[in-house]
């Protein structure tokens, strides 16, 4: 697994305001799609390209084009979908899938309520989203999912992360596949009830409400 920390001024000020708890719905929802778009950077550093002949008005140029077949972006739902706008909007060549996978806040294991992944993900460049990586259980099943439908090459997006959580996916994945996980920041420790700690709460609720 390769960690990659964003370390830019302006993440670290989203990031502050995304944290603060007096920060509303309306503007944390902001807040993610505008980090996302920073993250999606160095995300998509790798993204395949093919050149690609065009004419300017002075000169034939070879510049490059997104290659086939295309990435495939999947959201962890419910707090992932606040990511996805901000990552298609780089990528707009990508396809979406979904996948709904529920943290038990008992047992901390992910359960899986939705799934709609094309069966077959051989050779395609896998971004998943998800603002939080806690214990890790949920990332490393979504990465299972791939790496069951084929996927070798894989970059998970998340904001925050807990290095708890972080050694559980690198322990997961080990040399099996090419895994890289692009973060905001890494905080500093799980709490009792497996929160990210200074973290910022839980994103699904903060992006939706609490149901
Ligand atoms: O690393 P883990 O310990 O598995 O925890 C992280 C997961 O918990 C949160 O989702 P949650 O289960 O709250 O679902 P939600 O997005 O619907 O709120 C978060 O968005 C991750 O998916
Ligand atoms: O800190 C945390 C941990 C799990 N899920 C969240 O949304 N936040
Ligand atoms: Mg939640």
């Amino acid at each position: 697994m390769r960690l990659h920390v964003a370390d830019h001024p302006l993440v670290a000020h989203k990031l502050t305001v995304l944290r603060d708890k007096n920060t509303p719905s309306a503007t944390f929802r902001l807040l993610v799609d505008e980090l996302v778009t920073l993250l999606a950077y160095e995300a998509t550093r790798h993204v395949r390209t093919h050149p690609h002949d065009i004419e300017t008005p002075v000169t034939a140029t070879t510049g490059v084009k997104l290659s086939e077949p295309s990435p495939i972006v999947i959201p962890i739902l419910r707090a992932g979908l606040g990511m996805l706008d901000g990552m298609t909007r780089l990528l707009p060549t990508a396809e979406v899938g979904f996948l709904g996978l529920l943290r038990d806040e008992t047992t901390y294991e992910a359960v899986t309520y939705a799934n709609r992944l094309p069966d077959d993900l051989t050779d395609r460049q896998v971004f998943l989203l998800d603002p939080m990586l806690a214990t890790g259980g949920t990332l490393v099943a979504a990465i299972d999912y791939a790496l069951e439908r084929g996927a070798r090459d894989v970059t998970c997006v998340c904001l925050l992360a807990a290095p708890e959580g972080l050694e559980v996916v690198e322990k997961a994945v080990g040399d099996r596949v090419d895994v890289q996980v692009v973060v905001a920041a890494v905080d500093e420790r799980l709490n009792d009830k497996k929160y990210i700690v200074p973290g910022l709460g839980d994103a699904g609720d903060r992006l939706y409400g609490i149901v």
